[in-house]
């Protein structure tokens, strides 16, 4: 194999063997996925599968008792500022918005890395959101929960990531609002090679707009190919 193609072998999100344990009780018990630069993954599951536990992991957030992951064929390590600076950027359930900073100040946290001036996405984003950009003045504590969850989307991403974590992305949003948001998302992923790996219990959101859908259970993913089969998805 030559330099470059194992480059590319490696490009990307890599998760293999994924194990975390909590108080000994296994919540991820040998998890393997990957997500591609510029490809938008779905990850579903029922309540408590590990799909939070799963983002955490990766970011160093939550500790694993075994399994590899790396970016771009290099291991990352299990220490958040770490991984951020390495290009994963995660949005949060919840969303982690500082309420007492402005919109613009919130969005300014997102540069954790020196991005060439040439791969800055703040244009980009700017048309994708312009709420975010109508409300920069504001204190961000003020917003409305689906324009902070745009203001955590836009955070997420102007740090040019290599990969996005998205945690619960129809948190507060409208179903006009998520679907100009992801549509934005998958836009600025496949335009800009950024990998997105996004939660949801939206599984029929998920499969409309990711190029793959899997689902957590038993500590482990397995593709869910049929969207229609939510039942046998969910509770087999
Ligand atoms: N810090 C922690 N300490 C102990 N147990 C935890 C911790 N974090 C998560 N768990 C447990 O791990 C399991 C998986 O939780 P997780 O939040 O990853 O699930 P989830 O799939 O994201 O669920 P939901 O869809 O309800 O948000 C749950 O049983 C949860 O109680």
């Amino acid at each position: 194999m030559t330099a470059v193609s194992e480059e590319r072998a490696g490009a990307g999100l890599s998760i293999q063997d994924l194990h975390v344990r909590f108080s000994g009780a296994r919540v991820l018990d040998g998890l393997s996925l990957a997500v591609a630069p510029g490809e938008i993954v779905g990850l579903a599951g029922r309540n408590g599968a590990g799909k939070t536990t799963t983002l955490r992991a990766i970011s160093g957030l939550a500790a694993r008792s075994g399994g590899v992951i790396s970016l771009d064929g290099v291991r990352l390590p299990a220490r958040p500022e770490a991984v951020a600076r390495a290009g994963v950027a995660h949005v949060p359930e919840g969303r982690g918005i500082f309420a007492d900073l402005t919109v613009e100040e919130n969005i300014r946290l997102g540069i954790v890395r020196k991005v060439p001036a040439e791969r800055t996405l703040r244009g980009a984003l700017e048309e994708a959101f312009p709420a975010v950009v109508r409300l920069r003045g504001q204190k961000a504590g003020r917003l409305s929960g689906g324009e902070q969850q745009m203001v955590a989307l836009f955070r997420g991403l102007i740090g040019s990531p290599r990969v996005l974590l998205v945690d619960e992305m129809s948190l507060g949003l409208s179903p006009r609002a998520l679907r100009t948001a992801i549509e934005a998302l998958a836009g600025l992923g496949r335009a800009h090679g950024i990998g997105v790996l996004v939660v949801d219990q939206n599984s029929r959101m998920l499969h409309e707009h990711c190029d793959r859908v899997h689902l957590l259970n038993d500590g482990r993913v397995r593709l869910w190919e049929d969207a229609s089969d939510i039942a046998s998805a969910y509770f087999a």
